[in-house]
């Protein structure tokens, strides 16, 4: 996990309280037909802060953003923004709010400055599109079709058009899937200065590293609900009750042969480590039971909790599919 941490970080950002919020979320209900998207979701974000919405797939994040930025009409709660209700204030909400998508869906052939210029023209006092351009280091390819982009100007690109409009708020949604190591924290570094600028960002994402390297706060949602909103200490300080263990074994290994065990609470791979959660009796139990088995754990290590171990105690069912665990 990377160390080093946004400065300037805003005072007074670790409560939930909605005095002096920005966005003010309350019990948020969304449904599509049959499928709850989004069940109860309450939330605040503060003025200069960057606020992480974490989850597994499916776990109704866009949908919470949507929600914020007046592209959904809530079911059931409400959504403050600046006071005001997204989906009745259309016109306030668009200038407050930059938005970033998860798909780009801009035309193949649109050049990334005509695309800007286009953008700029909906806005009642937007950027100038030349220095967004230089900011996001985009000069070089302001004549380049989109198509012909890469995957991290294409990315910047979409940042530009989310700040295109001066916003207060920037929603950035997925930023860096499908980035290489590189450009995920070229776009990090990025995310920062924007912030720094003064731009409050919510930021959607399935990664980790990325949520604890960027965020002030973090909400993390699982099936529609918020399962923890702290800052990303409070959240690994929350599961530092836990031991965790981590090394190698030679051969084939069944989870279950752990999973069994009533000191172990989660088992997963990380690369070629084993990586075990659990109680007090932790060491010896798995130890023990190894050795009963004729396997002889090496390179063993025991470490100190972190937020992958937080999040997969507070959202266990993700473990699998989600990215953050299987680095
Ligand atoms: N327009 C829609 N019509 C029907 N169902 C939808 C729609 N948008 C989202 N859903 C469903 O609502 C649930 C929550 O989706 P949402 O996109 O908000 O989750 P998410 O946490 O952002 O997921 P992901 O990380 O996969 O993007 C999912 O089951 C999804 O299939």
């Amino acid at each position: 996990m990377p160390q080093n941490r946004p400065e300037n970080r805003p005072e007074n950002t670790t409560e939930n309280t909605t005095e002096n919020a920005l966005v003010v979320v309350e019990n948020l209900r969304k449904t599509y037909g049959a499928t709850v998207a989004v069940e109860d979701v309450s939330l605040t974000v503060h003025p200069g802060e960057i606020f992480g919405i974490l989850g597994p797939n499916g776990a109704g994040k866009t949908t919470t953003v949507e929600s914020i930025a007046g592209l959904r009409t809530p079911d059931g709660g409400t959504v403050r923004v600046l006071g005001l209700d997204p989906r009745r204030h259309r016109t306030e909400i668009t200038s407050l709010i930059g938005v970033q998508l998860q798909a780009s869906e801009l035309p193949e052939r649109i050049r990334a400055r005509e695309a800007l210029e286009l953008y700029a023209s909906f806005y009642p006092s937007p950027a100038d599109p030349a220095e967004l351009l230089e900011r996001l280091g985009l000069t070089k390819v302001q004549n380049t079709a989109f198509a012909k982009l890469s995957g991290g100007q294409r990315q910047r690109l979409s940042i530009a058009l989310a700040l295109i409009g001066n916003p207060k708020i920037a929603i950035l949604d997925e930023l860096t899937t499908g980035l290489d190591p590189q450009a995920r924290r070229d776009t990090w570094e990025l995310v920062k200065q924007i912030r720094d600028s003064g731009v409050t960002i919510i930021l959607v994402t399935h990664f980790m590293e990325e949520a604890e390297y960027l965020c002030d706060r973090i909400a993390i949602i699982d099936a529609g609900k918020v399962v923890a909103l702290d800052t990303p200490a409070g959240l690994v300080d929350a599961a530092r009750s836990e031991q965790r263990i981590t090394f190698k074994l030679e051969g084939p290994f069944d989870d279950a042969i752990l999973t069994a065990l009533p000191a172990v609470r989660t088992v997963r791979h990380e690369r070629d480590r084993i990586v075990v959660t659990g109680n007090d009796d932790l060491l010896v139990g798995v130890v023990t039971e190894l050795a009963g088995r004729g396997l002889k754990p090496y390179d063993l290590h025991t470490e100190q909790t972190t937020l992958d171990d937080a999040f997969l105690q507070l959202v266990p069912l993700a473990g699998r599919d989600f990215e953050g665990a299987q680095r």
